[in-house]
């Protein structure tokens, strides 16, 4: 055992699962995971899971314990975890199948990413601890006071433009401030689906669901079904819902040959229409984007017929059918069918904004897949690209502008990421310069090589050749 191992012999009556044994468990169906050197197992829980069972199948057979601390209140890891424990984990450096690394052997390039990987996560934890001193953590409702009277004046003015109005451009105006207001909502919701609002996961949940169904029409249930996962296996083309996007678009070549869709849990297929649609992708990103609010209809109402196990369905069903009442009833107000029919697509389409967003933080970033040795915060900086803007823009943006931060402390209330990001800065920039010493270690083991067969090779140099 290497002295500076973090190895401790186990007590001798405590059960032990070692790495092969675990995958061997998962691979027989069981349901394991890993967090902070401890085996859990889910099997019968799963089901149960407020976070999705997707969620939890992502991490299965291996370490989560970063993810289960991003995506977690503390209570979860403080008390809740206890009742699935069921071994200690073996770390792998004392696994008979890993032997321990003796002498001074080379490094492979995995076992050089790994340690790469280990260190960004090492930081990460330090920075965690840091946002919690810096109470990075905590909800400053004050800043939701201010979001509120923004939510209420666009809402309101789409109220009496549309009752008041006398002419197209009033009504179109109206149109525009409920788009506005839709994309502004969606942020609060955000906070809401995280549960960063309160941390109480009922009243967070609730005002959700006021936001998402009753007033946009949309299944709060169905965003953070997605959400979640896309937190989880961020930009991984087969697992991530939020770059699945055939027939449309394709963000990877990868796709090309089709793919079986781990979250719609279906093939998608590379065929002719979407060999048309991608090959013309750049032009029409912009009007697939326009007509983004449409599909979240579709994809609200699937998801509450046919999730199987899901609390809050009657009440998103309730909120629909209120937003379902009162939306046709508002456009019914203009005086003519041309001006609803021009009113409803205003009013989707000038939220492409949100939808343009979401995408500009993923779709230029990377979507390989780099296995299980990667960390998480090494997995989201890699996926993950933040927007530059303005303070005083950061309205518009909702705060998500910070989106790399916010990946790697999804619970952190939005209105503290910008605070938050420059310590954030601090991984990246450590992350940057262990590959920049990794980049001039390899130069100068390349520059030693190329002497030493330059030596052995007795090679005169043209540059020697003047000095003979
Ligand atoms: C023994 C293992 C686990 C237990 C006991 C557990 C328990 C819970 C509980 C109680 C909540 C609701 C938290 C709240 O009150 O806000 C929750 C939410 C969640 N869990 Fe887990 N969980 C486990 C494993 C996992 C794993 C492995 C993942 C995947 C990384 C995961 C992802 C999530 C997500 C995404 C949420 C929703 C978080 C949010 O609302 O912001 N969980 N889990």
């Amino acid at each position: 055992m290497p002295p500076e191992s973090t190895y401790v012999e186990p007590q001798a009556k405590k059960n032990i699962i070692s790495r092969s044994q675990l995958e061997a468990r998962c691979k027989a169906g069981e349901i394991l995971i890993v967090v902070n050197q401890k085996v859990y197992k889910l099997d019968k829980w799963i089901k149960h899971h407020p976070g999705g069972q997707l969620a939890i199948r992502h991490c299965i057979g291996r370490d989560c314990t970063d993810e289960v601390k991003a995506l977690h209140p503390d209570y979860v890891l403080e008390k809740k975890i206890k009742y699935f424990e069921i071994a200690d984990y073996l770390p792998k450096e004392s696994d008979p199948e890993f032997a321990p690394i003796i002498g001074s052997r080379t490094r492979s390039k995995d076992e050089i990413f790994e340690a790469q990987s280990a260190q960004i996560s090492a930081a990460y934890r330090q920075l965690e601890t840091r946002l919690r001193k810096e109470q990075l953590f905590e909800t400053n409702y004050i800043n939701y006071a201010w979001e509120f009277s923004r939510y209420l004046t666009l809402f309101t003015m789409a109220i009496v433009l549309n009752l008041y109005g006398t002419c197209t451009m009033h009504y179109m105006a109206s149109a525009l401030c409920l788009a506005m207001f839709w994309h502004q909502v969606s942020f609060f919701a955000h906070d809401a689906g995280h549960n960063s609002i309160t941390h109480n996961l009922q009243i967070d949940n609730g005002i959700g669901i006021f936001l998402a169904d009753f007033l946009g029409g949309l299944s709060i249930g169905w965003w953070k079904k997605s959400h979640y996962v896309h937190h989880i296996v961020t930009n991984h083309p087969i697992h991530d819902p939020d770059i699945q996007h055939l027939p449309f678009f394709a963000v990877t070549t990868r796709i090309f040959q089709g793919f079986f869709s781990t979250y719609h849990q279906k093939e998608m297929v590379f065929d002719r229409v979407a060999q048309f649609f991608v090959s013309y992708q750049h032009y029409l990103y912009y009007p697939v984007m326009m007509m983004g609010r449409f599909n979240l209809y579709v994809q609200s109402m699937m998801f509450l017929a046919t999730e199987p196990v899901y609390p809050y369905r009657k009440q998103e069903i309730f909120g629909l059918t209120i937003y379902w009442i009162w939306y046709p009833y508002f456009i019914m107000q203009l005086p003519t069918w041309n001006m609803v029919i021009a009113y409803v697509f205003v009013s989707h389409m000038f939220t492409f904004m949100l939808h343009v967003q979401i995408t500009l933080s993923h779709f230029g970033m990377s979507t390989e897949e780099l296995g299980d040795t990667e960390s998480f915060a090494a997995k989201m900086l890699r996926t993950t690209m933040d927007v530059d803007c303005p303070l005083w823009l950061d309205w518009f943006h909702g705060g998500l502008q910070f989106q790399a931060i916010h990946h790697l402390f999804p619970r952190m209330p939005r209105h503290n990421l910008r605070s938050a990001q420059p310590f954030g800065n601090q991984i990246v920039y450590s992350a940057l310069k262990d590959v920049a010493d990794q980049v001039g270690f390899f130069v100068e083991v390349a520059k030693h090589e190329a002497k030493e067969y330059i030596d052995a090779q007795k090679i005169v140099l043209p540059a020697d050749k003047k000095n003979l």
